[in-house]
C-alpha cells in the first residue's frame, strides 16, 4: 500500500498540514506505534486483531470448510464486522461459487434472497462474535425453517463462526455443528483476516494464505515514524486533518470491486473512532460514478472534508472501439482503464486546485495479496488515530446502547434503555 500526502499538506489545501506539523505529530506517533507494538506483545484486547498476520490459522480454516469444498453458493448470516470483512473480500475477488450476505433483517429482503438460493447446494456460515446479536440468530432462524421446508437438511449445511460461550456457542453443540473460533482479543470490525472474515473466502477458493501475507508485509512496514509506514501515514495524516476541521472522510475507491470496502472502512472508522465528542464521519462513494453526482460537494462545499482516492495501479482492461463520431474520436484507441484513471487524476486535481484536502492510497492490483495490505494498513491506520485521539478504539458503547434498547423492546429483558423509546418527544406533520 503506497500513500501519497502531497495534496493534504497546507500549500495545497485547507484544512492542511504545514510540513513542521507532520514533523511534530511525528514524534507523538512514535510513541503511539510504542504503545501499540505494547499491546501486540501482549496480545491486549483489540491489538491482538494487528497480530492476526501471524496468529491466524489458514489450514484450520481450510480444513473447517473442506465439507463445503462443493457449494454453488455460501450465505454468511452475521452483522457488521460479521459480515463486512468477508463481504468486501467476496465483492473484491472473482470466484466461481457465489457469495451472499443476510446482514439485515429487513423481511422482504430476507423472503427475495432465500427463495433466489439454491438451498440444497448453500453453505450456511452463521456468524457471531458474541452468539447473542438478535438480528443474525433471528435470519439464522428464519432460514433453518427455509431449508426445512425446502426437505433440505440445514445440519448439513451449516457452520458457525462464534465465540467460546453464547446462545451460537450452545447451538452448536446441541446440533453438533462445525464451529470455528472467533479468536479472543479480536473485534468484530476488525476480525476479517481470523476466521470471521477468511472462511467465506476459503469456500470461494480464495488464497487466504496471500491475504495474510500481503497483511503481514503490511505489518512489517508499521514503524515508530509516520514517514516510514503507510498505514501510519494515512492514520496520522486522518487525526490531524480532523483536528484542523476535515470532520468528514469520504472514502472513494476507483474500483467497483472495491465499493464494499468503503462500507467496511465506515464501519471501522465510526465505531472505533466515533467516541468523546470527537470522530471522523466516513462517506461511502464510488469512482468515477460519484465525480457525477457527489463530487460538487467535495469540491465546492464547506471545507470540513478529507478525500481518501483508492486505486489498483494494475487492471484488467479493456479497449474503447475506434469510432469517427465527431467529439468522440479521442477516446478511441484509448481503454476503459486509461479512462478511469484520467478520472481519478481530473478529480484529484481539480480537488487540490479548490484547496480540499485529498490523500491518494494506492495498492498494485486487486487481487488476495494487495487486499491484505490494504485491509491491515486500514486496520493499523485507525488503531493509530485512536492512539492520537486518546479514544478507546475497541468499544462501542453506543451502539450497545440501541441494542439493548431494542432487545428490551422484544421482551428480552430488562433494560433501562428501553424506556427512552416511550419518552420519544414528537412533532408530527401530516
Ligand atoms: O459478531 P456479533 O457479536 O454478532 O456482533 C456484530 C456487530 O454487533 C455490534 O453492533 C457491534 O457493535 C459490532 O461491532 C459487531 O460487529
Amino acid at each position: 500500500m503506497r500513500v501519497d500526502l502531497g495534496n493534504a499538506l497546507s500549500d495545497v489545501a485547507t484544512p492542511g498540514l504545514s510540513r513542521e506539523a507532520l514533523d511534530e505529530l511525528d514524534e507523538r506517533v512514535a510513541d503511539a506505534h510504542e504503545r501499540i507494538q505494547r499491546g501486540r506483545d501482549e496480545s491486549e484486547h483489540g491489538y491482538a486483531a494487528l497480530n492476526l498476520p501471524d496468529t491466524a490459522n489458514p489450514d484450520a480454516i481450510r480444513r473447517a470448510v473442506e465439507p463445503f469444498a462443493d457449494a454453488e453458493a455460501v450465505l454468511t448470516v452475521g452483522i457488521g464486522g460479521s459480515a463486512l470483512g468477508a463481504a468486501t473480500l467476496a465483492r473484491a475477488l472473482p470466484s466461481e461459487t457465489d457469495a451472499f450476505f443476510l446482514d439485515n433483517v429487513d423481511p422482504e429482503h430476507v423472503t427475495r434472497l432465500l427463495d433466489s438460493l439454491p438451498l440444497a447446494d448453500t453453505a450456511v456460515n452463521v456468524v457471531s462474535r458474541s452468539g447473542t446479536t438478535a438480528e443474525t440468530l433471528a435470519n439464522f432462524l428464519v432460514v433453518r425453517e427455509a431449508m426445512d421446508d425446502a426437505g433440505v437438511d440445514w445440519t448439513d449445511r451449516t457452520f458457525v463462526t462464534t465465540g467460546e460461550e453464547g446462545n451460537l456457542r450452545r447451538l452448536a453443540e446441541t446440533e453438533d455443528l462445525p464451529a470455528l473460533a472467533v479468536p479472543d482479543g479480536v473485534p468484530g470490525r476488525f476480525s476479517v483476516l481470523s476466521t470471521v472474515g477468511l472462511a467465506c473466502a476459503a469456500i470461494q477458493g480464495h488464497d487466504i494464505d496471500a491475504i495474510l501475507r500481503g497483511a503481514g508485509d503490511e505489518a512489517d512496514r508499521l514503524a515508530g515514524s509516520l514517514y516510514d509506514s503507510p498505514a501510519y501515514a494515512y492514520g496520522a495524516a486522518s487525526y490531524a486533518l480532523e483536528e484542523r476541521g476535515a470532520a468528514v472522510n469520504a472514502m472513494m475507491p476507483y474500483a467497483e470491486s472495491l465499493e464494499t470496502f468503503a462500507e467496511w472502512f465506515a464501519q471501522l472508522w465510526a465505531e472505533s473512532l466515533g467516541k468523546d465528542g470527537r470522530g471522523q464521519t466516513p462517506a461511502r462513494a464510488l469512482g468515477a460514478t460519484d465525480q457525477h453526482s457527489q463530487l460538487q460537494l467535495y469540491r465546492a462545499g464547506p471545507h470540513d472534508k478529507m478525500v481518501t482516492l483508492v486505486r489498483p495501479e494494475e487492471r484488467a482492461d479493456r479497449d474503447i472501439p475506434h469510432t469517427d463520431l465527431d467529439g468522440l474520436s479521442y477516446l478511441g484507441g484509448s481503454s476503459l482503464g486509461d479512462l478511469l484513471d484520467a478520472e481519478f487524476e481530473a478529480t484529484e486535481a481539480s480537488l487540490a486546485a479548490a484547496g480540499q484536502p485529498n490523500v491518494r492510497v494506492e495498492i498494485d492490483r486487486i487481487d488476495e495479496r494487495s487486499l491484505g495490505e490494504l485491509l491491515y494498513g486500514m486496520e493499523a491506520a485507525c488503531v493509530l488515530y485512536g492512539e492520537l485521539a486518546g479514544v478507546k478504539t475497541f468499544t462501542q458503547p453506543a451502539v450497545e446502547w440501541g441494542k439493548k434498547a431494542a432487545r428490551g423492546l422484544l421482551g428480552g429483558g430488562d433494560f433501562e434503555e428501553a424506556d427512552a423509546v416511550a419518552e420519544k418527544t414528537t412533532l408530527t406533520v401530516e
